[in-house]
């Protein structure tokens, strides 16, 4: 028998039974919520991570849909649950699902939520001011302020990395990566070299036209080019930055013989999920290599760092806080929210799931359709006409 949790209710006479795992930012999600006739129970457990015992017991007998986090382990024994309890949506509140089992999802004929576009700038942003700490040394020098060290200019303190002119290279050119290679080029006119199993079409335009605007204006054009190894972008880039998917083609991306081809004094962000480095290989690295920089949201084994990351100079990192902007957690909620009722509802599946602002417009209703649902072709799920 599964140990209660402790919840707050709203809406407790609506006709489905809707569960979130967390308290999310914002009201307009539980607004849209109960005026679609749900019962929002929110888990209130002070616990950062819910274990899977603590999700069944918030499932519990009857349960038409769960909001859930990327902290959760969905698989087979949630989704039979959920399945069991009536249930046919659950949506992560993260574009990223790799801690969701679709194939055991897709067995109970469950749909899978997620939360794209809406956390694409604020995550590149991120990823951009990752890459200028580590560049300009900015949490060092912070450290050293606060210290009562600074006892005067001097030629030679926190000497960084000038980026202007330099080589940005993006591992994912999906919709972060390429946001955030628009975000150095335009920022600070970085050259382009990029790796991923798609040409991304709409960023090799917007350089080509952004290098001749330069070039018009009298300046050095910026240029691009599409890697055809991921080796290609660590030997020739100055500053990499991480934005794949995880999944068993990404694991352990970079290790210890990437790392060791990457430039000395190379700068590596990531910003997409701590499994993509080996860490124990980047403290190693770091270690070695004092000019070498990386700037880490994410780690292998959170919310832990790997023995020795925390005590090196040459890493900026921070938790996992790259979607942090009041707006997109706000909005992220709503299509995490969505997803759930789209489907209770039987609404269709939005017909683009990169393109989700008509679901974001807090003066109109949003449209009778589920923002983003990562199985849709597997279950057969309709697609909207809208
Ligand atoms: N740190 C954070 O808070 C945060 C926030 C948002 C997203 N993310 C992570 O970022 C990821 C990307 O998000 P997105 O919206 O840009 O997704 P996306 O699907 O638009 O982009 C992912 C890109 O990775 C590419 N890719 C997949 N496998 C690859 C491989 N083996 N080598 C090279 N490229 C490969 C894909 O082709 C795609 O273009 C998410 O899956 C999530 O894990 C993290
Ligand atoms: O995948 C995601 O969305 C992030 O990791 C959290 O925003």
């Amino acid at each position: 028998m599964a140990k209660p949790v402790q919840i707050e209710v709203w809406n407790p006479n609506g006709k489905y039974r809707v569960v979130s795992t967390k308290s999310m930012p914002g009201t307009r999600w539980i607004n849209l919520l109960i005026e679609q006739d749900c019962r929002l129970e929110i888990c209130t457990e002070k616990k950062t991570i819910l274990s899977v015992e603590d999700i069944l017991a918030l499932i519990g007998d009857r349960c038409d849909g769960v909001i859930g986090q990327l902290t959760e382990d969905w698989g087979e024994t949630l989704f039979s649950a959920l399945s069991r309890a009536g249930g046919k949506a659950f949506s992560n509140m993260a574009v990223g699902y790799n801690n969701v089992d679709v194939e055991a999802a897709n067995k109970y004929g469950v749909a899978v939520g997620n939360t794209p576009g809406v956390l694409t700038e604020t995550t590149a942003e991120l990823a951009a001011s990752l890459s200028l700490a580590a560049a300009r040394r900015i949490v060092e020098a912070d450290e050293f302020m606060r210290a009562g060290k600074y006892e005067g200019w001097l030629p030679h303190l926190f000497v960084g990395n000038l980026l202007k002119g330099q080589t940005v290279g993006v591992i994912g050119a999906g919709r972060i990566g390429s946001a955030y290679a628009r975000m150095m080029i335009e920022g600070f006119k970085m050259n382009l070299i990029y790796y991923d199993l798609y040409q991304a079409t709409r960023l090799e335009k917007f350089v080509t036209a952004y290098g001749q605007f330069l070039k018009a204006s009298g300046e050095q054009p910026v240029t691009w080019k599409r890697a055809a190894s991921m080796e290609e972008v660590l030997r020739e880039a100055d500053v990499i930055s991480l934005h794949p998917i995880l999944d068993k083609t990404t694991y352990h991306l970079v290790n210890k013989e990437r790392l060791a081809m990457m430039k000395k004094e190379a700068i590596l962000v990531n910003c997409s999920r701590g499994p993509v480095i080996d860490e124990v290989a980047l403290v190693e690295h770091l270690r070695e290599n004092p000019m070498f920089r990386v700037g880490l949201d994410v780690f292998e084994d959170e919310p832990y760092m790997k023995p020795g990351l925390a005590d090196m100079k040459n890493a900026v990192v921070v938790p996992h806080i790259a979607s942090a902007s009041k707006w997109t957690r706000e909005g992220m909620a709503t299509l995490a929210a969505l997803n759930v009722l789209g489907k209770i509802k039987g609404y269709p599946v939005w017909g683009n799931p990169n393109s989700v602002d008509a679901f974001l417009n807090e003066n109109s209703q949003p449209p009778a359709a589920c923002p983003s649902i990562v199985n849709s072709k597997t279950l057969g799920l309709p697609v909207s006409k809208l």
